[in-house]
Parts: C-alpha cells; structure tokens; sequence
C-alpha cells in the first residue's frame, strides 16, 4: 500500500505531473478502498489536499457515498474487475465537490467511471471524474426549449386558445373516453357572423383584436377542466364539452352565444345585427351514427350551416328541423 510520502514523492515523477495537469478528478483506491492518488484537479474541488487524504477510505472522506452507486462500482472494480460508466443522473452528483474555490455552491454535474487495473499482485481501481455541468446545462435548456416548442406547437398564435392541431388532438381523445365509458359528449362549431363586413369596415387589425375578445369570452364560458376551446378555423372557433348530451350542450351554446352578445362589441352597418354576434352548430356523440371525430365534425358543420342560412345569431343542434331553429332565434332576438 502507498503511504502519504509515497503520494507526495509520486508527484515529482513524470507521470505524476501529466496526471496533476488533467482536466478531470483522477483518485486510485488500493485493495481496501484507501486512496494512493489524488490528482490536483481535486485539491480546489473538494476542499482537500493529497497529504489529507492519502491512505484514508474513499468512504471515510466522503460518508455519503456509502450505499450510492459508486460504492457499488468500487467493489465491482475492487473483486470482480468490472468495470463501470456512471453517467449524469437527473438527480444528485455523487461526490461533494463544487466549483473551484467556491465552498457552498452548487456541485458539479458528475459522470464517474471506475476502472480496475492490477501492479504486480496488488489490485486497484482508478475512478475518473468528469465535471459535465455545462453539457448538463445544455441538455436542460434544450429541453426546455423543446418543451416551450412543443406548448406552442398547440397554441393558436393570435388568440392564445388551443390550436386547430390541439383540438383534432383532444377531441380524438375525449371521443374514444366516450366511446369507452358510455358517455356523452359535444361539440361546439361556432361562426363569427358577416365577420368578412367587420374586416371591410374596420380594417384586419381590429378584425383580429374582435377574435381575440372572442376567444377569452368563449374560454372564460367553459368551466369544467375537461372543456376546451380552440380556434378552428379563421374566424371559427370550436368547443369540446365531455360529459354533455346534445341537449345539454344547446342551453351551453346559448349561454356562450348571450355572452358574446353581451360584449357589445360595434359591428359594421352591413351585419345583420349591430353588434357583434355568433352562430353555433352542436352535434353529440352518438354510437349509432357520430362515432368518429370526422362524422360528429361534419355533424356539427351543418348544423352551423343551417344557423347561418336560417337567419345567423342563433344555435341550431344536429337534427333540429330548421323552423325550431328559427323560432328559437325569434325567442331570442
Ligand atoms: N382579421 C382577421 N380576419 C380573418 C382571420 N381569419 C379569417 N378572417 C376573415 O374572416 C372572414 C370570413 O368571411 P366569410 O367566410 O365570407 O364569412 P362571414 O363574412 O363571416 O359571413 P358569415 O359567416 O356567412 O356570417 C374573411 O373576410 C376572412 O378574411 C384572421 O385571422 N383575422
């Protein structure tokens, strides 16, 4: 075994200055897991000098590496020499050290490798350790920016509601819940009405500004955490509402269609009505015939269709003969 003036005479060799200058934690551990080499990137990292060290046990250095993974990778190396990668785990570095000099900061990012080798009769390990913070931090922050690409990838821009891509998304799952528990299910098509006026006479700017005061007022209206809005189409938007039966979604789509309403928001003198207003198409899910997405979707176009062609500002549900659609519209106009 080395002793301490072994360490500090290995460091007059000419191995021994080429393995002070790497750039990585070098420590060899004989037999009974005491160290014979701590390499000088070590010194500032951990807080402690080769002479404090030389033939202690790792594990009387550092305790709280008893039971870690390198402990492991010691004694696979130490009696079976085998020997072990210890990558960048997301969680905690194994060993105490921190930026050179500096005593409470964060540790460095660690990936640890711990290789057996034999001098004459004598075994021994080397563990190297690389600081790979800065590939870490990397990682992290092009994760995170996969992740707000991903977030955005599913928000309408102008609006800030879920995109069309979001919508196909949910809806295909909310429908196959359906599907599976029984349940019921509807879906909202909702059409700015004489939207195409309100560009004409107030310009594309204020024509978005108006989708955008839509959009929160259709969101604000949807109060179950299972309910989504999102914008369809141009000046089309569409809702999802789990657990609702056509019937249901009919007093829900008046209610959204009242809210906008009440926004008061001017329409141009060419719209049917002289503020803003919405018609709105509803199909449920139905086993018989509206079982796919494509089918409640189409459902629903035609129910908007109908709202439009029998007057617009109004709801027409899937089935409804036009004239209860008509005479619900008088009611309320
Ligand atoms: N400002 C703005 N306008 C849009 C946007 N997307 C679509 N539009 C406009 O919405 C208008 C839709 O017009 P049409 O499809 O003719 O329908 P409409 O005038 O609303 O008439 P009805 O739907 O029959 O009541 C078009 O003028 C489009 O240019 C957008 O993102 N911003």
């Amino acid at each position: 075994m080395k002793t301490k003036t072994d360490l500090a005479g290995a460091a007059t060799t000419f191995a021994a200055r080429a393995v002070n200058l790497a750039q990585c934690g070098l420590v060899v551990l004989d037999a009974a897991q005491e160290i014979v080499l701590w390499n000088s990137w070590m010194v500032p990292r951990s807080g402690y000098a080769a002479a404090r060290v030389g033939g202690r046990s790792l594990f009387d250095v550092f305790p709280e590496l008893r039971g870690s993974r390198v402990e492991s990778a010691v004694l696979a190396a130490l009696a079976e020499e085998v020997a072990t990668a210890i990558p960048q785990a997301h969680g905690r570095s194994p060993f105490p050290l921190r930026e050179a000099g500096s005593f409470d900061g964060a540790r460095i990012d660690q990936a640890v490798s711990v290789t057996p080798f034999s001098d004459g009769a004598e075994r021994y390990c080397l563990l190297e350790i690389r600081d790979v913070t800065g590939t870490v931090d990397r990682e992290r922050r092009l994760l995170d920016h996969a992740e707000s690409l991903r977030a955005r990838s599913y928000v309408d821009g102008l609006t800030g509601i879920a995109n069309r891509r979001h919508f196909d998304v949910a809806l295909d799952r909310e429908l196959r819940r359906a599907q599976r528990n029984g349940g019921a299910l509807a879906l909202l098509l909702m059409d700015i009405d004489s939207f195409k006026a309100y560009n004409d006479h107030f310009g594309h700017q204020q024509g978005d500004a108006c989708l955008v005061a839509v959009a929160r007022a259709l969101a604000g209206m949807l109060k179950r955490p299972a309910d989504m809005a999102a914008r369809y189409g141009g000046e089309e938007f569409a809702a999802i509402l789990p657990d609702t039966t056509a019937e249901q979604a009919r007093a829900h789509a008046n209610a959204i269609r009242a809210h906008v309403a009440s926004l008061a928001i001017q329409h141009a003198p060419a719209a049917v009505r002289s503020h803003v207003t919405l018609s709105i198409g509803v199909a449920g899910f139905d086993r018989e015939c509206l079982l796919d997405a494509a089918s409640l979707i189409t459902a629903a176009d035609k129910a908007l269709y109908a709202a439009k062609r029998s007057g617009r500002d109004r709801v027409v549900v899937d089935g409804d003969p036009v004239g209860r659609a008509q005479a619900g519209a008088a009611s309320r106009a």
